[in-house]
């Protein structure tokens, strides 16, 4: 099935466009999580792998979809990559659609290498395996059609999603993105270029397998960009902690509070480190966790489109 067309499935089913960023960092796991694992790589690794399934139980019936951030389980080295493996693998199995954030690109042969890695199906013996097995998977536009081609064809063989980076959320975003080349910001031109190649992938919602990151710290250019890329979904990041809140995300959704996917990762997996939550939950981080997607999942409801989507049933 389509991506697009699962994704919307997804967010109507549960009711929310939420995407839980899964960005785990040692030395923001709940007290004492750590001092349960061996004091070495490995047990870092492992208490990584332990926290994002704990986050996974708990968001699981909650939203559609889950994004973890690759850097912080590279960071862990062999360890570490097998425990981002093996809660993306525990994510798919409790239902949710798990999106790989790697910002991946190289030359086209090696574009494909990773297209095939994250997506796709590798050689092995007489036949193709799966590998990563995500659903989804950021990219990097900036090398040029023959660097996102490739995955495109992949994810569209695979009913898998892409992610291209278009107006980036960080404070340096505007440094080469908003430089003017024959009278247009280099990003509209990234947009302009994506739209043509999201165009013949469009599943039956009308929306590409190829979308746009595109920062909620940036509400006009956010606004600017759903009205030149309608089909095109969005991932938005830089709602919560970098600042952007649930009116600057607003103009990212179409009528019916589609179109886009809303990504919080420290704002919600470390909830429980904000005092108010600290005097309400105690020592229950995941309860704390639950609460601050609780949060999330009215404030969009109450502030955007999303608050058109149905009413989850319950299960
Ligand atoms: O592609 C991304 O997800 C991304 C693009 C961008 O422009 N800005 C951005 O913050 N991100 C990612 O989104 C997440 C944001 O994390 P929080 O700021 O903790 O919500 C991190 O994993 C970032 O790497």
């Amino acid at each position: 099935m389509h991506f697009a067309d699962r994704l919307n499935a997804a967010v109507k089913r549960v009711g929310t466009p939420i995407c839980v960023g899964i960005d785990p960092r040692p030395e923001d796991l709940p007290p004492e999580f750590l001092d349960k694992f061996p004091g070495d790589r490995p047990g870092v690794a492992e208490s990584l792998r332990v926290f994002g399934d704990g986050v996974v139980d708990v968001v699981a019936p909650l939203v559609p979809i889950v994004k973890f951030q690759a850097a912080f389980y590279e960071a862990y080295g062999p360890e570490g990559f097998a425990a981002l493996h093996a809660t993306a693998q525990y994510a798919q199995g409790k239902g949710l659609l798990v999106l790989i954030d790697g910002k991946r690109n190289d030359i086209g042969s090696t574009a494909d290498a990773y297209a095939r890695a994250y997506l796709g199906k590798v050689p092995v013996g007489e036949s193709f395996e799966p590998s990563w097995n995500a659903d989804g998977l950021t990219v990097n536009p900036y090398l040029g059609s023959d660097g996102i081609t490739p995955f495109v064809k992949v994810a569209a063989r695979e009913g898998k999603g892409l992610y291209a980076l278009v107006r980036t959320s960080n404070a340096s975003a505007g440094e080469f993105q908003d430089l003017i080349a024959d009278g247009k910001a280099i990003y509209q031109h990234v947009a302009q270029r994506l739209a043509q190649w999201a165009e013949p992938y469009r599943g039956a919602s009308g929306y590409s397998l190829l979308g746009a990151v595109v920062g909620a710290t940036y509400p006009d250019q956010l606004a600017e960009l759903r009205a030149t890329l309608p089909g095109i979904p969005f991932l938005v990041p830089g709602y919560g902690t970098q600042g952007g809140s649930s009116k600057d995300v607003a103009p990212a959704f179409d009528t019916d509070g589609l179109g886009a996917i809303i990504n919080n990762s420290r704002g919600l997996t470390y909830a429980y480190s904000r005092p108010a939550a600290r005097a309400k939950y105690g020592a229950e981080w995941q309860a704390a966790i639950e609460g601050a997607v609780h949060e999330m999942i009215a404030d969009l409801a109450e502030n955007t489109n999303a608050g058109k989507l149905r009413t989850p049933t319950a299960e």
